[in-house]
């Protein structure tokens, strides 16, 4: 708590008061008993940002004090959670998130829910009508079971139903909220939803399913129960509420991974208010009750918008911003897309193949497709004529990206089909741009495991080079962790194969010294990056490879600190 010239109210007492709460800022005691008798409410509110309106942005969020970089900023369960809407999710457990089999919707055989014979993954508290994610919809599903399991098991069966029927869960859990928590129903329906956009083409087949074989239209408009006050409240399982609830899905729904591990979806009442931008000052991680924890990745000061990332940082401005377009609905003009540089890493640069010296970009990076691109060496020294039309960009990248992807889909791709895929790029883009980093992020993986002296020092370069532009996008490497940390370990796996040997033999001059020690350092930093990922996912298992290389290097480096 901190003492102010300014007086306000006491929260308890309402008398003046000169003491804030050092939170928010905002609540004024006039004691600190009264401040302590007051948290139990008070925290509630207590939180170093508001919530603000704009034609441009709609809500948002603003810093009401100086945020401090790493500070936890808010922590809060989801309104709502469950499988992913809008991309086609497997069968899964509807109580743990298990996936399931195909085999497991269709069959007569599975393992069912007692009560609504939706598949269970016939864990004892999934079977045992225990309080889960599912208890919820439950009793809806129940009603309808009949009609579901033919839907489901009869012959004429296919996948794209299956797929439906578990699209359908989370907006079902949404539409059930008016009942189990009236304020997230409020919540859920002030959200953006930009009605009238072409949002996916999914909802049409949701609202069926939820009407027409989950049997919603005949309970639409019923009573649902009366409110505490008296007031008689009637379900509302009308087309345009199915619509409604997919299109704030849409927009505002955050990729979670449910526990089971299956992918899904949730909704935060206050982390879907933050803004995008292409240079994030938060990050989040989730909790395993399915919390989300939001820190800032830099200072933030009073005034200042807290923003998040809707989009892929590895991506190109173009790519991002079509992206954005089509997903979000917006024109994004945060600091990156605005500079075609992209904060020096030409990550979307062209190599020019009429001067063959510089690299085309975007002149007016805003204008999308309608930009040209043009050489920042002949055409703007008037010498050459190293211009290109957005559109001819567009379909080149697109080109080219869709080489790399399929390259990248062997697993794992081999080191020539790598190396040739990177020769062909680099002839035509800069060697940052996004394809080529996504090759080198493989490749450098892979170099060097012939003992050859010219590829360790060619993985040494690409290592350092890549974690340059890393830094550059997302200085505190708080987005980019996992890919920084595959660099770190591979530097430090280079440093060791090409000194390990000198500094054994006794040649511990001072270089082969300060190479072994940053090869420990890069472990170091590669723990710290990984050191929340999840160990039954392949970057938690780098994390503990990466401890057991520090606790190798450590015994027999033998180096003092
Ligand atoms: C998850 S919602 C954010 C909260 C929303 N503004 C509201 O009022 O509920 C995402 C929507 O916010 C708006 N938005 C977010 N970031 C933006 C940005 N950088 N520029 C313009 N609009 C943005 C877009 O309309 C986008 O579809």
């Amino acid at each position: 708590m901190s003492a102010e010239g300014q007086a306000g109210n006491c929260g308890v007492c309402g008398q003046p008061a000169t003491l804030k709460c050092s939170g928010c800022k905002e609540q004024y005691y006039c004691s600190k008993e009264h401040q302590k008798s007051d948290w139990k409410r008070h925290k509630e509110t207590c939180r170093p940002f508001k919530v603000c309106s704009s034609s441009e942005l709609g809500r948002h969020v603003v810093a009401k004090r100086r945020i401090e970089q790493g500070e936890e900023i808010l922590v809060e369960s989801p309104i709502v959670f469950g499988p992913p809407y809008g991309r086609t999710p497997g069968p899964m457990c509807l109580s743990c998130g298990t996936p399931l089999p195909l085999m497991a919707v269709t069959s007569i055989a599975t393992v069912r829910c007692q009560h609504c014979l939706w598949p269970s993954c016939g864990e004892d508290a999934c079977m045992e009508g225990k309080k889960t994610a599912h208890t919820v919809e439950c009793a809806i599903l129940r009603l309808s079971r009949q009609r579901v399991i033919e839907a489901l098991t009869g012959g004429q069966v296919t996948e794209e139903l299956v797929q439906v029927a578990y699209e359908s869960v989370t907006p079902l859990r949404c539409l059930l909220l008016q009942r189990i928590k009236p304020e997230h129903w409020r919540n859920l329906m002030s959200m953006e939803a930009h009605q009238g956009q072409p949002h996916s083409e999914d909802a049409p087949r949701v609202v069926r399913f939820l009407r027409e074989i989950l049997n919603l239209s005949k309970m639409d408009g019923t009573l649902m129960d009366e409110g505490k006050t008296g007031d008689v409240r009637r379900w509302d399982f009308s087309e345009a509420a199915i619509n409604r609830v997919c299109a704030v899905l849409d927009v505002n729904a955050l990729d979670i991974r449910l526990p089971g591990p299956s992918d899904g979806i949730a909704l935060y009442a206050n982390t879907c208010l933050l803004e995008h931008s292409c240079m994030p000052n938060t990050r989040h991680k989730f909790d395993d009750k399915l919390r989300i924890h939001l820190s800032s990745t830099r200072a933030i000061l009073p005034g200042q918008h807290l923003h998040t990332m809707y989009t892929h940082i590895l991506w190109g401005t173009q790519q991002r911003r079509d992206h954005l377009k089509v997903t979000k609905y917006f024109d994004c003009t945060c600091e990156r897309c605005s500079d075609p540089t992209e904060m020096g890493t030409y990550i979307s640069g062209l190599r020019c193949l009429a001067c063959e010296k510089g690299y085309l970009l975007p002149d007016q990076p805003l204008e999308g497709v309608l930009a040209e691109w043009k050489c920042n060496n002949c055409a703007v020294s008037g010498e050459g004529i190293g211009v290109l039309g957005g559109e001819e960009v567009r379909s080149l990248v697109l080109g080219l990206g869709a080489e790399v992807e399929k390259t990248l889909e062997a697993r794992p791709p081999s080191a020539s089909s790598l190396e040739d895929l990177l020769s062909k790029l680099e002839t035509l883009l800069h060697p940052h741009h996004s394809h080529c980093l996504a090759v080198k992020h493989s490749l450098l993986q892979i170099l060097g495991k012939t003992g050859k002296m010219e590829e360790q020092q060619r993985k040494e370069a690409m290592c350092r080079d890549i974690l340059g532009v890393y830094r550059a996008l997302d200085p505190t490497l708080s987005r980019l962790g996992v890919y920084a940390a595959v660099a770190k370990y591979e530097l430090h796996s280079v440093l060791v194969d090409v000194w390990r040997k000198k500094w054994e033999d006794g040649n511990s001059d001072d270089e082969a010294r300060s190479k072994i020690v940053e090869a420990r350092k890069c472990l170091q930093n590669a723990i710290n990056l990984l050191s929340e990922e999840n160990e039954n996912l392949p970057e938690g298992r780098l994390l503990d490879v990466a401890k057991s290389s520090l606790e190798d290097l450590n015994r027999w480096a033998k180096l003092d600190e």
